[in-house]
C-alpha cells in the first residue's frame, strides 16, 4: 500500500488552475524532490495533501485513507507534517517554546521529552540557544528550527517547502544533511519543494518536475542533472 497516494487532482483559486487532473503514489521511507519553475503549482501539492487548500476533485490517501476533506489538524494528527515556506518560527518566543507549539496535539509527555532530546542531539546549537528568542537565529538556524518543530510532532511523512530559500549554499548542506539523518533515524517519508534539480541530484532521491500544474517527469533525481541537459536550461537553477 503506497503512503502517500495522490489521484487525479485538481486544484482551482477561481478561474485559475493551479493543478490539473495530478497523480503520484509514494511508497513509505521515501526521499521525493518536486521541482519546477515559479507557479508550477508545488506549495498547492503541498497545500492540498495537508489540508490548508482544498481540492476541486480528486482524492487524496495515506497509508490508504482517503484525506481529502478533512482539516490540516485532522491529518496532523494522522501523523503528517508540514514545514511552511519562510519558516514562520515565532520570533518573539524562544527556541523551546517554538519546539513546543508542535507538540500541541500530543498527549504521550514522556516521548515528547525523548523527541525534544533527539532534536537537541541533533541540532546542538538549538539546545545551546534554546531558552533564546528564535528570531535571533540565523536563517539556517531558523530553517532547523522549523524542521525540528515539524519532527516534534512525530510525524510519519514530512513536507518541507523550499528549505534552501534564502540560505547560503553552505548552510544548505548541513540542513540537507541534517534533514537525510533524521529521515533514516526515524523512517520518515519526505516530500520536498525544491527549484534545483541539481540540489536535489547531490542530496539523492525521486524527483517529479511540474509544470503548469502537471508532473512533466518523474524519475531519479540524479538522472535529471546528469542527462536532462534541455530541461536545465529551460527551467534555470539557482544553485
Ligand atoms: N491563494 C491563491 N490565490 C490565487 N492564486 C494562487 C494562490 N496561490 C497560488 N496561486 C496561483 O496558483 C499557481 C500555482 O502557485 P503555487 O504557489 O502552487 O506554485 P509554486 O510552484 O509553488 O510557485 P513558487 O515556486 O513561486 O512558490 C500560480 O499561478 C499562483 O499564482
Amino acid at each position: 500500500m503506497a503512503k502517500i497516494g495522490v489521484f487525479d487532482l485538481s486544484v482551482r483559486y477561481g478561474k485559475l488552475t493551479a493543478l490539473s487532473d495530478l497523480s503520484f503514489t509514494m511508497p513509505e521511507g521515501e526521499r521525493l524532490f518536486i521541482s519546477g519553475p515559479n507557479g508550477a503549482g508545488k506549495s498547492s501539492l503541498l497545500g492540498a495533501i495537508s489540508g490548508a487548500v482544498r481540492a476541486a476533485h480528486g482524492r487524496i490517501e495515506m497509508d490508504g485513507e482517503i484525506l481529502s476533506g478533512l482539516g490540516p489538524e485532522q491529518i496532523a494528527r494522522r501523523g503528517l507534517s508540514m514545514v511552511p515556506e519562510g519558516r514562520r518560527i515565532f520570533a518573539s518566543l524562544s527556541v523551546r517554546e517554538n519546539l513546543m507549539v508542535g507538540t500541541g496535539l500530543r498527549r504521550d509527555e514522556s516521548a515528547v521529552a525523548d523527541d525534544l532530546e533527539a532534536v537537541f542531539t541533533a541540532f546542538p546549537i538549538l539546545r545551546e540557544r534554546a531558552n533564546a528568542p528564535a528570531g535571533a537565529l540565523s536563517g539556517g538556524q531558523q530553517q532547523m528550527l522549523a524542521i525540528s518543530r515539524a519532527l516534534m510532532t512525530n510525524p510519519k511523512v514530512m513536507m518541507v517547502d523550499e528549505p534552501s530559500l534564502g540560505l547560503a549554499p553552505k548552510v544548505v548542506d548541513e540542513v540537507y544533511d541534517r534533514l537525510c539523518e533524521l529521515q533514516k533515524l526515524r523512517g520518515l517519508t519526505l516530500v520536498i519543494v525544491e527549484q534545483s534539480s541539481a540540489r536535489a541530484a547531490r542530496v539523492g532521491g525521486r524527483m517529479l518536475l511540474m509544470r503548469g500544474g502537471r508532473i512533466v517527469a518523474d524519475g531519479d533525481a540524479a538522472e535529471f542533472a546528469a542527462g536532462d541537459l534541455l530541461t536545465e536550461a529551460y527551467f534555470g537553477d539557482p544553485a
